[in-house]
């Protein structure tokens, strides 16, 4: 058994997740029991600073450096307090923050930058830290995300159901995972014929969009839709979204990613413009973007599936939302929507629990990246270590 913490902050730049896991086994055995999980909330400065940066604003070199020393403070401190009531983690997995993902296009290798850098969150934890998980991938020709599929296939598989497992963070990716049943995966790896059929890709906005619209309409005083209430008092302009799934990102073949760079504030704005010709209200745009996110994850089912799942399980703040939930149901029509925490993996912490067992698979040698999701060349070693002393 091995005691280690997942970090991460994600596209939402919402505060750091932290989880606090035990590790047994390694990937046909593994098992993972999370003894606690925690979201630290970054300060309002250090948010704004980053979600500028995120925005394309300019750092010089020395500022970049107090940027990743800041971030890195902030997740070592994170790491210290969630253990602290517990006996100490042997590792730490620290995914970072990304604050620019340029995904890997026609031939050209893509770039993917996480500041928070593992060296000081070893150095103030005295815990060994694995950092920069997507590096290796995209040095392999790959999009260097989604990461967490292989975790996914390890942790929720079934025996007798094809599995959809939705993240709704800022933005959406997938994990499909075909039934196991006719392939027990007797050897210990996941180049099998099981594991060839999972698949994954980045689906696009998740809450991006609505949470700028949220902050927007509310004059700064909401961060998001809270349970989807504002969305449930509007109607989603469907004309508006069958425009928006024209976009290139939609129609583009996985694998694929994306991030705030394309799904951002110039995006959002541009909605705006375009709901203003159908003179919408601010509950009629929020229906909207939310029918975004719906009809750009079941149009990339029905798409890029070889077949439409029995289920999907979503994770993420999103599968908060109620009306979002509620929408995709009802697009889904007979495959049953439910969430991973109704599988035992909790919503709100499965991305550090991720990053947790992908840093406990590089201590073994194992990679973590599968290449028909990212697109790599090969399985690869994720994640440097960053050795305590
Ligand atoms: N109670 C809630 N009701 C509605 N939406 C919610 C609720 N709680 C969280 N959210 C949404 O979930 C988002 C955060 O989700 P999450 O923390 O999974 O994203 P993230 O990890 O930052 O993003 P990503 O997975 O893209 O990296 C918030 O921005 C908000 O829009
Ligand atoms: C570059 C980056 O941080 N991408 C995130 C983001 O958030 C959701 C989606 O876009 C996903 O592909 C990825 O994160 C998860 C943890 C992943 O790699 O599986």
């Amino acid at each position: 058994m091995t005691r280690v913490i997942g970090l991460i902050s994600g596209t939402s730049v919402d505060g750091i997740d932290a989880a606090l896991v035990d590790v047994v086994g390694s990937q046909t055995d593994l098992k993972i029991q999370l003894l606690a999980g925690q979201t630290f909330l970054y300060s309002p400065d250090l948010r704004s600073q980053i979600l500028s940066v995120c925005g394309g604003a300019a750092l010089s070199m020395a500022q970049l450096a107090a940027l990743d020393d800041a971030i890195a403070q902030e997740f070592a401190t994170a790491a210290l307090t969630i253990q602290a009531k517990y006996d100490r983690a042997e590792l730490i997995g620290s995914h970072g923050q990304t604050v620019y993902h340029r995904p890997a296009l026609k031939g050209e290798m893509g770039y993917s930058l996480q500041l928070g850098r593992g060296a000081l969150i070893a150095a103030l934890t005295g815990i060994t830290t694995v950092s920069n998980f997507r590096s290796a991938d995209i040095a392999a020709g790959g999009q260097g995300a989604p990461l967490v599929p292989i975790v996914d296939a390890f942790l929720l598989a079934q025996p007798n159901l094809n599995l959809c497992i939705q993240n709704l963070g800022g933005i959406g990716n997938v994990t499909y995972l075909p039934s196991r049943e006719n392939s027990p995966l007797k050897d210990k790896s996941v180049v099998s014929h099981w594991g060839d059929g999972i698949l994954g890709w980045d689906t696009g906005p998740a809450n991006s969009l609505l949470d700028l619209a949220v902050q927007h309409f509310s004059g700064g005083t909401k961060t998001c839709d809270e349970g989807g209430a504002g969305a449930a008092l509007g109607t989603p302009c469907q004309a508006l979204v069958e425009a928006w799934l024209q976009q290139e990102f939609f129609l583009e073949k996985p694998p694929k990613s994306t991030g705030r760079e394309l799904f951002g504030v110039d995006y959002f704005n541009r909605c705006l413009v375009e709901a203003s010709d159908y003179k919408l209200s601010p509950a009629d745009v929020l229906a909207t973007l939310t029918e975004l996110t719906v009809a750009s994850i079941v149009h990339s089912y029905q798409t890029f599936l070889p077949q439409m799942p029995d289920r999907v399980l979503l994770c993420g703040g999103g599968s908060h939302n109620l009306y979002l939930k509620s929408r995709l149901q009802a697009q889904l029509h007979s495959v049953q929507v439910l969430t991973t925490s109704e599988a035992g993996l909790n919503v709100d912490f499965k991305e550090a629990i991720a990053f947790a067992v992908l840093a406990h698979w590089r201590l073994q040698g194992i990679p973590g990246n599968l290449p028909q999701v990212t697109g790599a060349s090969a399985p690869v070693l994720l994640g440097e270590i960053n050795s305590c002393g």
